[in-house]
């Protein structure tokens, strides 16, 4: 069986990205959204996407972008994947994919069994992502909370995902037995504060998936 596959999310230094790189982290998230403590401007974000090039694949993650956003996304830092991590309709998706000609992943806020039927509407995504829910007024990612990851189980999914929401190096072996996940994704549970990463806590946490796959 093919190892988990382990993305950090949110880098925003090189000596973050570098630790993630390292580490063996398979993809490599940089957020293009203002509100976020990990926000990356576009020439930012271009160093360190070029920094990456050919060493993981490279996310560009963005929440509810128009046309406009999207070619200034991949202009500047020509991603491997698109995140759309916002209210994207199926069909934005779509339109999403064929604009930029990048595997578009998205990801899907879950609290409950509803959210987790709504995966199946989501066929023109490349890979989705889930995640926890935010709450009312909270950043649409990156809040730490984890979701109730029996309801994977109950809801007879059998569409491949990333786990992702409140993982950390204690916790993602445990996340993976629990819901038979290949992908994971992390991004609180590796900082020291919000958008402040830990190259031990990355070390520590691409270990454990590793050790738990
Ligand atoms: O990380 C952010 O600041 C962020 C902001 C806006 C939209 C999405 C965001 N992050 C998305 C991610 O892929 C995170 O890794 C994912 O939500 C898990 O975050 P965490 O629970 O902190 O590990």
């Amino acid at each position: 069986m093919a190892p988990v596959a382990v993305k950090i999310c949110g880098l925003s230094t090189p000596e973050t990205l570098d630790a993630a790189l390292l580490a063996g982290a398979d993809m490599v998230g940089f957020v293009h959204f203002p509100r976020s403590p990990r926000h990356l401007d576009l020439d930012a974000g271009r160093r360190l996407s070029a920094r990456a090039r050919g060493r993981a694949e490279r996310v560009a993650l963005v929440v509810d972008p128009d046309d406009a956003l999207l070619d200034a996304v991949v202009e500047a830092l020509d991603p491997d994947w698109i995140q759309l991590h916002g209210r994207e309709s199926p069909e934005r998706v779509a339109a999403a994919r064929a604009r930029t000609g990048r595997p578009v992943m998205k990801a899907l806020g879950v609290a409950t069994l509803d959210d987790l039927a709504r995966v199946a509407d989501y066929a023109a995504a490349d890979r989705v992502l889930l995640d926890a829910k935010p709450a009312p007024g909270a950043l649409p990612g990156g809040n730490g909370h984890a979701f109730d990851w029996d309801l994977i189980a109950r809801s007879g999914l059998t569409t491949p995902f990333m786990l992702s929401g409140g993982l950390t190096p204690e916790t993602v072996a445990g996340a993976l037995a629990a819901t038979g996940a290949r992908a994971v994704d992390v991004s609180s549970g590796v900082e020291r504060r919000p958008g402040e990463k830990d190259p031990d806590r990355i070390a520590a946490f691409v270990a454990a998936a590793r050790a738990g796959s």
